[in-house]
């Protein structure tokens, strides 16, 4: 085994676990699902999988539906969801808006992490980095769970529906079912997998955008979607470097796992990076002027270059730190790039 892997599989952290002890018993479950016992994988068994005792009671916490719901994805999306709806509204939103609107994106989009999961629940099993997630390790069960993901999806969306119109609430049920029904089965079937998923993690822009007064038809809107496609190729060649080992063991067909010197990985981290620049820079110029997009071009290229930068690092010699220190420039870099592109639209 290659340094790096042993480092990958050896830092493995669920990244959207929720730490430290329960806080608040909400139900109890009796789980039928297969668990899984990490210590196996960490002594360096394959045999993920043991069943569960069907007997066995599991206690479910309201920390454990918040895990499934991917809490760390939504609170970025949640990011972009602030930003642009300022930009689709032209300047500042009211907080009470802003509120409903945060509530029912980040309802519906829990929904798609949870829906997300239960598809995944055996799967999961299979890769220490999603074995202890709520469904793999029983301690929430499959109707619950499935209850759970229904009603979030269904009152996040009349609640986008009822407080902003139709059209945020389209692209909340299209973003969910391109995620859900379209990339979760994909991903163990071809790498083609990421750019559909590129596309569902980009599409929740619109609601934002179209829930403040900006329409389908905007250019800017798509834009917005551009810039999300392109900052995810960074961001997930990063995360599919790290763990191609776990993923192509599992069964998931990655880029990585099909070309895993990484340079395939590599090309489309700097692409996506380029990418981004250009969508970033396009959206500096559209309200129009001169001194102010010349300001928020450097703006936007200085806030791009540590991922532009990262991503022709690891391009250069694909390791574990430098996938790691991609990983954490994305996570950097798009709530920055957001923020220039916002103040932006204010000048
Ligand atoms: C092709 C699309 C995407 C894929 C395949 C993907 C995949 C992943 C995976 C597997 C992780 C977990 C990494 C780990 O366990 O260490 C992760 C982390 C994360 N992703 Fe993505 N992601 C995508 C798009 C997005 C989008 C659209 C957002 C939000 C706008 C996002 C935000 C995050 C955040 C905040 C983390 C947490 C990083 C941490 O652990 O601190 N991702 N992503
Ligand atoms: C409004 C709305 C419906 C938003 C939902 C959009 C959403 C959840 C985007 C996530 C993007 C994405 C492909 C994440 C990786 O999932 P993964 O399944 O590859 O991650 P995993 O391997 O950790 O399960």
């Amino acid at each position: 085994m290659s340094t790096d892997v042993m480092i990958a599989d050896a830092a493995t952290v669920h990244s959207d676990s929720v730490d430290g002890p329960r806080a608040l018993e909400i139900s109890t479950a009796t789980s039928n699902i297969p668990a899984v016992n990490p210590a196996a994988k960490t002594s360096g068994s394959n045999a993920m999988s043991a069943e569960r005792p069907k007997n066995e009671t599991a206690t479910s916490t309201l920390r454990d539906y918040v895990e499934l719901t991917k809490p760390r994805i939504v609170t970025m999306i949640l990011v972009t969801t602030v930003a642009t709806a300022m930009i689709g509204a032209g300047g500042l939103v009211a907080i009470v808006t802003m509120l409903w609107l945060l509530l029912g994106t980040a309802m519906v989009a829990g929904s798609a992490g949870a829906a997300n999961q239960i598809w995944e629940r055996v799967i999961d099993c299979e890769m220490l980095r999603t074995a202890k997630r709520p469904l793999p390790a029983g301690r929430v069960r499959l109707l619950p769970a499935s209850m759970f993901a229904f009603l979030l999806g269904v009152c996040g969306t009349v609640l986008l529906a009822v407080q902003f119109g139709n059209a945020p609430a389209i692209a909340g049920v299209a973003t969910w079912m391109l995620y859900v029904l379209v990339y979760t089965p994909m991903k163990t079937r071809t790498a083609w997998n990421t750019t559909v998923g590129a596309i569902a993690g980009a599409l929740p822009v619109l609601i934002g955008y179209t829930a403040t007064g900006g329409t389908m038809s905007d250019a800017t809107g798509w834009l917005l979607v551009g810039v999300l496609v392109a900052w995810q190729y960074p961001h997930f060649m990063a995360i599919a470097w790290m763990y191609r080992r776990q993923y192509g063991e599992a069964g998931f067909v990655m880029t990585t796992t099909i070309e895993p010197t990484g340079r395939s990985a590599g090309w489309q981290s700097i692409s996506g990076s380029l990418a981004l620049i250009a969508c970033g820079v396009t959206l500096a110029w559209i309200p129009g002027g001169l001194w102010m997009p010349i300001v928020a071009t450097i703006g936007v290229i200085a806030a791009c270059f540590p991922m532009l930068k990262a991503s022709l690092r690891f391009s250069k010699q694909a390791d574990d730190q430098n996938a790691r220190k991609l990983l954490r420039s994305s996570l950097l870099v798009l709530p920055a790039l957001l923020l220039i592109i916002t103040i932006r639209v204010f000048w």
